[in-house]
């Protein structure tokens, strides 16, 4: 196995148990970190004791959630709520936040795409809030990812939806704590290319997530080479955390036994 930071997203594997009992399947199928999307709705301090008691971690959650990044009218709430993340993400032991260009719904849906506002105002929005954040998350050690996600199919009208667009960004603030999240299975379908990509973007990817296309569901699945894949990113010593956040395609069981082969 070549993979040595793994995270399971406990958001859609393990589904056919109640939220906390995901964390023990986590442990029994030997993954050290789990991690989950908002933490708005859930039961932080049970989190943190069934993790402590399993000795399994959280690796990440989304630090934002009703709060676009490239409003400025938002900018505000923005940080304020990021500054929370950050606290509960510390609470947790917890190293990694990922942040989006717009506000989610619960099901990823993306509340406003603000297209009264203009590209140019939107990244300059965008490099405005993460430079007044970048200190915060420095002195906190929390390492802040943004993530382009895709609009073609489960996120219309997000704004950030390329790799070179969440770069070009996180390049302007100059921060060892804001990097990008690489997100195979979005940038698979918006873009390709994906070795070269991680090539030409691997000092600023901070977290990789794994899903095959079509369909988001576990390597092995769909189009996606991911063993040539993965060997890239080994063989360019990148040491962070692998998360899979996937749909497994039959059952948890089946999915995580791939996930595990590799
Ligand atoms: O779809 C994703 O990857 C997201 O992070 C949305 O929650």
């Amino acid at each position: 196995m070549i993979i040595t930071k793994k995270s399971v997203c406990i958001e859609t594997i393990f589904t056919e148990v109640p939220f906390e009992e995901r964390i023990k399947l986590a442990k029994d199928f030997g993954f050290e970190y789990i991690e989950f999307w908002t933490w708005k709705d859930k039961d932080i301090d049970k989190i943190k004791s069934i993790c402590e008691n399993l000795e399994i971690k959280v690796a990440s959650f989304s630090g934002d959630q009703d709060f676009s990044l490239i409003n400025e009218q938002e900018s505000k709430e923005y940080i304020s709520f990021v500054k929370d993340s950050i606290k509960t993400a510390r609470y947790l032991d917890c190293q990694y936040l990922v942040l989006h260009s717009n506000a989610l719904g619960k099901n990823g849906e993306v509340l406003n795409p603000h297209h009264e506002i203009s590209d140019y105002k939107k990244f300059y929005t965008m490099v405005n809030v993460l430079k007044d954040l970048a200190p915060i998350a420095e002195e906190a050690k929390v390492t802040l990812v943004l993530e382009a996600l895709n609009t073609k199919i489960d996120h219309v009208g997000n704004f950030l939806a390329y790799t070179k667009d969440a770069v070009e960004v996180v390049k302007l603030i100059n921060s060892t704590y804001i990097k990008i999240l690489y997100d195979i299975y979005h940038m698979q379908i918006m873009e390709g290319d994906l070795i070269n990509t991680i090539k030409k973007y691997i000092e600023v990817i901070g977290y990789v997530h794994i899903a095959d296309v079509p369909g988001r569901h576990e390597p092995g699945t769909g189009e996606i080479n991911f063993i040539n894949v993965i060997e890239t990113l080994k063989l360019l010593n990148y040491n962070g955390i692998i998360g899979f956040e996937l749909y497994p395609l039959k059952d948890s069981k089946q999915a995580v036994a791939i996930i595990n082969s590799l």
